[in-house]
């Protein structure tokens, strides 16, 4: 008669049992449940859809068969861009020109377009310089258009896109563009960055507040990126914070748009846009909110070694600084 396999499994069992025990446990826990939010047919309204990511992500939304409201400061770039946006896709967006620093024009033009499915809040300014350097004047226009204007538009938009997914029984989303730099401060991004990563604060606490109403609260991470504003960004930027950005490799509008809009769809709360930004985003968990199963998983196995390459990297970045400061020096 053949031995009984028991006994030897027996010790083993538990073992191989837990990291499927663990893994039972975390697909259970994680929240809020992922869904998918539906583009073709819902209302998407942008803002600062007149150029670049958000340009890119108003013609992407239109192509998937959206209808697109984009919002912005200057009318001429809006028409503009409404007629790329028709030339490409055949669509017309409909265009609202307001500053978001304005809380009642922004609550004008979003009740004029009508109740929104997916609102992306994308605009943004970026005036690099050391804060020594930096007037207090461009700190204010940083926060208040970064910042401030999103809970503008915000503010705005909820009340009517809370009765809308009521009514439709349709998820909805609330996307916010941070930026890397919304992830890890960078020398010559004080103000910058204290603008971006402000929004994650605002995103997590609305995440709790919103979810009762089936909307889902995205927050998109870009590395530098090819726009009119970079372009007109990277004439004035420090060298160190050139060096410093250049650890995470940059991407063109098209491809963020793409990222963007994938993670809106599946109701991602963190959506990084390139390898880099993965490993940010592992590093930089924290308390976010994680409905996906494998990243979850790759979050709480990964940490320990994200935290040594974070150290790594700053490491890297202190001793380029360091240089750059000898060398000036010395010159
Ligand atoms: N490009 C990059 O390297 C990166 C960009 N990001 C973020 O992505 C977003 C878009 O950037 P990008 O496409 O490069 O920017 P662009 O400068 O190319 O476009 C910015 C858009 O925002 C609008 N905007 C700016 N200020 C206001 C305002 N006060 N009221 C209303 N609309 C306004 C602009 O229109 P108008 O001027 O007519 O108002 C324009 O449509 C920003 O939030 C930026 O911080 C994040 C990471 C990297
Ligand atoms: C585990 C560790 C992972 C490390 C990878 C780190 C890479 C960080 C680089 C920071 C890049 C900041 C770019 C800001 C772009 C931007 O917002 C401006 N162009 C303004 O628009």
């Amino acid at each position: 008669m053949a031995p009984s396999p028991l006994p030897i499994a027996s010790p083993l069992l538990p073992l191989l049992m837990a990291p499927v025990a663990f893994a039972a446990v975390l697909a259970f826990i994680v929240r809020p449940r992922s869904v998918r939010i539906p583009i073709k047919g819902r209302h998407v309204f942008i803002s600062g859809g007149s150029s670049g990511i958000g340009l890119a992500l108003a013609r992407l939304a239109a192509t998937e068969g959206a209808r697109v409201s984009i919002l912005a400061r200057s009318a001429v770039r809006l028409q503009e861009a409404r007629d790329a946006i028709r030339l490409a896709t055949g669509v017309d967006v409909a265009i609202f020109s307001a500053d978001v620093r304005d809380a009642d024009a922004v609550a004008n033009a979003v009740e004029e377009a009508g109740p929104v499915d997916v609102l992306v809040c994308n605009h943004g300014v970026f005036t690099p310089q050391e804060l020594e350097k930096q007037d207090l004047e461009e700190v204010r226009f940083m926060v208040e258009i970064n910042l401030m204007g999103i809970f503008h538009l915000i503010k705005a938009a909820l009340p009517a896109m809370k009765q809308r997914a009521k009514a439709t029984g349709l998820p909805a989303s609330i996307a916010i563009m941070s930026s890397q730099a919304g992830q890890v401060g960078v020398y010559g991004y004080t103000a910058y960055s204290a603008s971006k990563f402000a929004l994650r604060g605002l995103a997590e606490a609305l995440q709790h507040e919103v979810i009762a109403h089936n909307i889902h609260v995205s927050m998109i991470f870009p590395p530098d990126t090819d726009t009119p504003g970079f372009a007109e960004e990277h004439k004035r930027r420090p060298d160190l914070t050139n060096i410093i950005a250049g650890s995470s490799g940059g991407m063109k509008a098209d491809d963020v748009a793409k990222k963007a809009l994938n993670g809106i769809k599946s109701s991602m709360f963190i959506v990084p846009c390139n390898f880099e930004g993965s490993m940010l985003s592992i590093a930089t968990a924290g308390l976010s909110p994680q409905s996906s199963f494998f990243t979850a998983l790759a979050e709480v196995l990964g940490a320990g070694f994200m935290r040594f390459m974070g150290l790594c990297f700053q490491w890297n970045w202190f001793s380029l600084i360091e240089k750059w400061h000898s060398k000036k020096k010395n010159m």
